[in-house]
C-alpha cells in the first residue's frame, strides 16, 4: 500500500485496510463460508443420531494410561499394557446385550490397536456387536501460564491425519476433554475462550475427516459453590463454547456435547434433590445448546453409579423442554462395579460382564425417564464414588 493509502497499480485484492468496492460483498464478508457436502452433512448426522438412539448411550472406555493406573490400583492390578488389553477385553467381550443400551464405546488410542487372545482385534468385538467405535483424540490438559492453576487441551497440530487414520481404522466418532475450575476468579475470561476455541477447532477437524466430534467442556465439580453458581458457569461455559462453534461453522446436526450435569461443587454444606439437580442442568442447557444438537451425553464426574442414574433420570423427567436427547457417556459411573467385581481374576470376568450389562440397562431406562431408584443393586454401596 502507498503511504497514503492508495493501492499500488497493477497490485490484485483489496487494501489492507479501510473500504474497496466490493466490501462486505458475498466474497468478502467474515460471514461467508461453506457447508460440508450434503453426503458428507448426511453421514455425519446418521452417525450422531445413532449414538442418541433412544435408551441408548456411551461407554466412555478412554482413560488415559495414567488415569487407567488409579484404577488398577484400586483394585490391585498393576497398570501395564497386558492388564489393560484383559480388561478391556473383559468389557467388549460382553453379552450381546449390552448393545441394547451401549451405542457407542470410546477408545484410547492403544485399544485400539490391541488385540483379543483369539487374536481379533479389539475394535472388532464392538463392531460385531453393533456397538459404534469412538476414539479419544486430544493429548491431555496443560497448564495455562499467569492462570489460577487453570488449563487448556493440547492436540490440535497432527489431529486432521490422526483422523483420518482413526476413520480408516473403524472410528466414526471422536472425543476431546476441556477443563474448566469454578473458584473465586475462575473460570477465567482467558480459560473460557481458550477452551471454546480449541473445542471448535477440533471440531471443525475432525467433521472434516468424517468423525463426528463430541465436544466436552467440562466444569469440575471440586469446590464449595452452590448449585446457582455451578448453573450460571456451566452457561457461560456453553455460551462460548456454541459461539466459537458458529465461528468454525461447525455443523451441529453432526456433533454431540458432553457437559457436566450441573451439581453443586463437592464440599457444598446445602443440600439438593436429584430433581433439582435435574432442573438446574435442562435449565443451563435451554439457554446455550441449540435445538439443532442431536443429543447430549453427559460424563459422570465422580459422582457413584447410583447417583448418575438417578440424577440422568431426573434430567429426563422434570417439567421442561427437552429437543435434544439427553442420555450418559460415562467413564466412573459404568465401570466402579465392574473393576471391583472382576479384581484383575480371569474366574471373574462373568461377573465384571454383568455388572457392566446391569449398569448398561439403569442408564439406559434413565435416559427415557424410566428408571427407578434402588431398582438396580451392583456389587457396590450406591454412594461409592471413585475420585478422578
Ligand atoms: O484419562 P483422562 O484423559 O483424564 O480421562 C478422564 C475421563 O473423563 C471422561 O471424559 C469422563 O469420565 P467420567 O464419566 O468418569 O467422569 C472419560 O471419557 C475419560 O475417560
Amino acid at each position: 500500500m502507498g503511504a497514503k493509502g492508495k493501492k499500488k497499480k497493477g497490485k490484485k485484492g483489496p487494501p489492507e485496510s479501510g473500504w474497496w468496492p466490493g466490501f462486505g460483498t458475498k466474497a468478502t464478508m467474515s460471514t461467508y463460508f461453506q457447508y460440508p457436502t450434503p453426503e458428507l452433512q448426511e453421514e455425519l448426522r446418521k452417525i450422531a443420531q445413532a449414538i442418541v438412539a433412544p435408551g441408548k448411550g456411551i461407554l466412555a472406555a478412554d482413560e488415559s494410561t495414567g488415569t487407567m493406573g488409579k484404577r488398577l490400583q484400586d483394585i490391585g492390578v498393576e497398570n501395564t499394557e497386558e492388564n489393560r488389553r484383559k480388561y478391556r477385553q473383559l468389557l467388549f467381550s460382553s453379552d450381546a446385550a449390552l448393545s441394547e443400551n451401549i451405542s457407542g464405546v470410546i477408545l484410547f488410542h492403544e485399544t485400539l490397536y490391541q488385540k483379543a487372545d483369539d487374536g481379533t482385534p479389539l475394535v472388532t468385538l464392538l463392531e460385531k456387536r453393533g456397538i459404534i467405535p469412538g476414539i479419544k483424540v486430544d493429548k491431555g490438559v496443560v497448564p495455562l501460564f499467569g492462570s489460577e492453576d487453570e488449563c487448556t487441551t493440547q492436540g490440535l497440530d497432527d489431529l486432521a491425519q490422526r483422523c483420518a487414520q482413526y476413520k480408516k481404522d473403524g472410528c466414526h466418532f471422536a472425543k476431546w476433554r476441556c477443563v474448566l475450575k469454578i473458584g473465586r476468579f475462575t473460570p477465567s475470561y482467558q480459560a473460557i475462550m481458550e477452551n471454546a476455541n480449541v473445542l471448535a477447532r477440533y471440531a471443525s477437524i475432525c467433521q472434516s475427516q468424517r468423525i463426528v466430534p463430541i465436544v466436552e467442556p467440562e466444569v469440575l465439580p471440586d469446590g464449595e459453590h452452590d448449585l446457582d453458581r455451578a448453573q450460571k458457569v456451566t452457561e457461560v461455559v456453553l455460551a462460548a463454547v456454541y459461539k466459537a462453534l458458529s465461528d468454525h461453522h461447525v455443523y451441529l446436526e453432526g456433533t454431540l456435547l458432553k457437559p457436566n450435569m450441573v451439581t453443586p461443587g463437592q464440599g457444598c454444606k446445602k443440600t439438593y434433590t436429584p430433581m433439582d439437580i435435574g432442573r438446574a442442568t435442562v435449565t443451563a442447557l435451554l439457554r446455550t445448546v441449540p435445538a439443532a444438537v442431536p443429543g447430549v451425553t453427559f460424563l459422570s464426574g465422580g459422582q457413584s453409579e447410583e447417583e448418575a442414574s438417578v440424577n440422568l433420570n431426573a434430567i429426563n423427567t422434570v417439567d421442561l423442554k427437552r429437543p435434544w436427547a439427553l442420555t450418559f457417556s460415562y467413564g466412573r459411573a459404568l465401570q466402579a462395579s465392574v473393576l471391583r467385581a472382576w479384581a484383575g481374576k480371569p474366574e471373574n470376568v462373568l461377573a465384571g460382564q454383568q455388572e457392566l450389562i446391569k449398569r448398561a440397562k439403569a442408564n439406559g431406562q434413565a435416559s427415557q425417564g424410566k428408571y427407578v431408584a434402588g431398582s438396580v443393586t451392583g456389587g457396590l454401596e450406591s454412594g461409592f464414588k471413585i475420585p478422578i
